[in-house]
């Protein structure tokens, strides 16, 4: 049976399903992480924020297999890992959006988001480009996935609109949707507000929460936006020049004198 937790937002999070560990990184003689643990639980809103260069999305990498830690692990499901490959993590149901967005700017909503889908398509590429027997069921079957997405995140009206066409703030929503594509068990989102204005942060909070809420995601969260940040997660890490100085509900974030020093000495 699962051990089930109710946070302090009031959402009940279950089991630890990523545990990191002693982690540290270096880019040369920089040192980017420095001995960094925290724990995930399983659908929970889980907020990692520190000042620029802190070191946030260097851990991100970490965890999806983009970087390769010089110490540490990373336990994910019970399985314990020094590296993972970014297929690796993919496959075991880890999705992520990126700061600088990664889509396909010539291609149509639908594409992009129907590119998330790779991982999940089984048939072979000669019967998918001929698109014959099973492969066309499957496509068919790939392509209503792809529109529900598309109508959940309430961007129907653009399904046809190559991406680079469209405002910023729905480009970010086009990424979601094709990191939801792959129905992740763990979301990362590596700022997916910035650039916005306050409407259009209002519809990703309200999006984040509907996917926690709606399909169990667990996420994982790094954003600038104290407001958005305090108001949607369970708990929260922050970290400043590559250490963990605070780990905690909002409350105890927002009181921990550390973390109040690091935000007054810096420009957020
Ligand atoms: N590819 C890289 N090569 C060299 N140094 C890097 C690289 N990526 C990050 N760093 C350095 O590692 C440190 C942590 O950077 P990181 O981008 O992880 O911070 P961050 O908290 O995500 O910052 P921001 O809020 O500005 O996005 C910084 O000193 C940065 O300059």
């Amino acid at each position: 049976m699962s051990n089930y937790n109710e946070s302090t937002a009031g959402r009940k999070t279950g089991e630890v399903i990523l545990d990191v560990q002693n982690i540290s990184l270096r880019f040369g003689g920089v040192k980017a992480l420095t001995d960094i643990s925290f724990n995930v639980r399983e659908h929970e809103i889980r907020s990692i924020i520190g000042p620029n260069g802190a070191g946030k999305s260097s851990m991100l990498n970490c965890i999806n297999g983009v970087y390769t830690p010089s110490e540490g692990s990373i336990t994910f499901r019970g399985q314990t890992f020094s590296h993972m490959n970014s297929r690796q993590v993919a496959e075991m149901g880890v999705a992520r959006t990126f700061q600088n967005l990664a889509l396909f700017k010539g291609m149509s909503v639908i594409d992009n988001i129907m590119s998330g889908r790779n991982l999940k398509i089984k048939s072979n590429i000669l019967l998918q480009a001929l698109r014959i027997g099973p492969a066309e069921r499957e496509e068919i079957k790939h392509r209503e996935f792809v529109e529900n997405i598309i109508d959940f995140l309430e961007i129907q009206a653009f399904r046809k609109t190559p991406v680079g066409q469209l405002p910023y703030g729905l480009q970010k929503r086009v990424d979601l949707g094709r990191a939801l594509a792959m129905e992740p068990q763990v979301l990362l989102l590596d700022e997916p507000m910035a650039g916005m204005n306050l409407e259009e942060k209002q519809d990703m909070s309200r999006f984040i929460m509907e996917i926690n809420e709606e399909f169990g995601t667990t996420i994982v969260l790094i954003e600038h936006d104290m407001g958005v940040v305090m108001d949607i997660s369970d708990r929260v890490v922050v970290l400043d020049y590559g250490k963990k100085i605070g780990d905690g509900s909002p409350d105890e974030v927002r009181n921990n004198e550390e973390v109040i020093r690091a935000y007054l000495g810096s420009s957020h």
